[in-house]
């Protein structure tokens, strides 16, 4: 058994990776949707997002300013704790910065995942990823399973801490500063990724009937609304994929638009709740794909920052690692979990026909 009250000795930012040039988009697409049933025409579609900006996913380099400045805040604190970089989809490869951080010596690693939510794609995948490049590590260092053994524990979701709150609360002030004065406060909506229904029902309480992912998400956009002081403010959702025939979380942003600029509405603030920095969704699918269709329809559209650029929200991550990093915190929280296993029963773990869901959101 994991030695629950060690202090940690490194950090491991786990992400999901992006292309670094054109030549990288497809493999990279590949990895994504290995063994998940999204259609080629699909992968065809979001490619030509990809190479749209030249083939380079800004994922990437906004993880890279991420850890630069977490470095800082940590160096700040006087937590001497290296900081390493793995992702699930695209180099570094969690399964090399993992044996690059044994061979470095670190056998007690806290992870940072860099999605703030419970569910499949938000969570559990991520305990995946930690199973993945452990069982790879195996292999390629038969010693480790003698040896000192190695420990990594995700730090669980952070969708609820106050900083997100806040900083999502100033990006929506920002955003309605720069919005042309009009007769109405503007339309607030808040999106995120969709999932497949099945995966959204498959996480959670099953006395709840499941529903984690977007019930967090609806909690922390009216949490981020009623600090803004709207009492009004919609839910809605972007990026699906996946054959048309599998329901997703609805309504689509574009969708949503159309019905907005129906209404009379004539002016609407995106906030992207559901992501920590500006990454592909965000750069094509709302400024881009989003943002045509309010010209279209005549709305004044601004998109708000996500948390990724606020400095409370790398405030928020040393302040993770320093509650974790002494073998404190609370191993019972959600999404919380040592060397990959499954979350707790009421967390991500299917709760629903389990047969259908593990392995595959869609
Ligand atoms: C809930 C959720 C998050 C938020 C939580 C988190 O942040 O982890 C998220 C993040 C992201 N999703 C991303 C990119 C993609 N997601 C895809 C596909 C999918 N996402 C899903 C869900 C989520 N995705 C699902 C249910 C699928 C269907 C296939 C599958 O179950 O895997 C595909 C395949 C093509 C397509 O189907 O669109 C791509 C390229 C990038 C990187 C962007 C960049 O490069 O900057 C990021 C951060
Ligand atoms: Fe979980």
């Amino acid at each position: 058994m994991a030695d629950t009250t060690a202090g940690f000795d490194a950090v491991l930012f786990l992400s999901f990776g992006g292309p670094d040039g054109p030549e990288d988009v497809m493999p990279f697409l590949e990895n994504v949707t290995r063994g998940r049933g999204v259609p080629r025409e699909r992968l065809e579609a979001v490619a030509e997002h990809y190479f749209h900006f030249g083939g380079i996913s800004p994922i990437n380099r906004l993880n890279l300013d991420m850890i630069d400045a977490l470095r800082s805040e940590l160096e700040a604190r006087d937590r001497r704790l290296p900081v390493y970089f793995g992702n699930r989809n695209w180099h570094p490869m969690v399964e090399d910065t993992v044996a690059e951080m044994f061979r470095d010596g670190h056998r007690r690693i806290l992870v940072f995942p860099t999605s703030a939510w419970a569910g499949y794609s938000g969570c559990r995948q991520y305990h995946e990823d930690i199973a993945r490049a452990l069982d790879a590590l195996a292999h390629r260092e038969p010693a480790t399973a003698t040896d000192d053994p190695i420990l990594l524990r995700k730090i669980p979701q952070y969708w609820d801490a106050d900083a997100m709150i806040d900083a999502g609360a100033d990006a929506i002030t920002r955003a309605a500063g720069a919005m042309p004065a009009g007769d109405v406060p503007p339309r607030l909506v808040f999106t995120a990724h969709s999932v497949p229904l099945s995966a959204d029902r498959a996480a959670g309480p099953a006395s709840d009937g499941g529903g984690l992912y977007s019930r967090q998400v609806y909690a922390a956009a009216t949490a981020v609304a009623d600090r803004v002081g709207h009492t009004d403010f919609d839910q809605v959702w972007q990026s699906r994929s996946g054959p048309p025939q599998v329901p997703w979380l609805e309504p689509d942003i574009c969708d949503h638009l159309e019905a907005l600029a129906a209404q009379g509405v004539r002016q609407v603030i995106a906030y992207p709740i559901g992501f920590i920095s500006d990454h592909l969704e965000v750069v094509w699918d709302l400024d881009n794909e989003a943002a045509d269709v309010a010209a279209r329809l005549g709305i004044d559209y601004v998109r708000a920052d996500t948390v990724g650029t606020d400095p409370r929200f790398i405030r928020l991550i040393a302040d993770l690692i320093e509650r974790y990093a002494e073998g404190g915190g609370d191993l019972r929280a959600m999404g919380c979990g040592d060397n990959g296993a499954p979350c707790r029963p009421d967390c991500c773990v299917p709760v629903a026909r389990p047969s259908r869901v593990s392995g595959a959101a869609s």
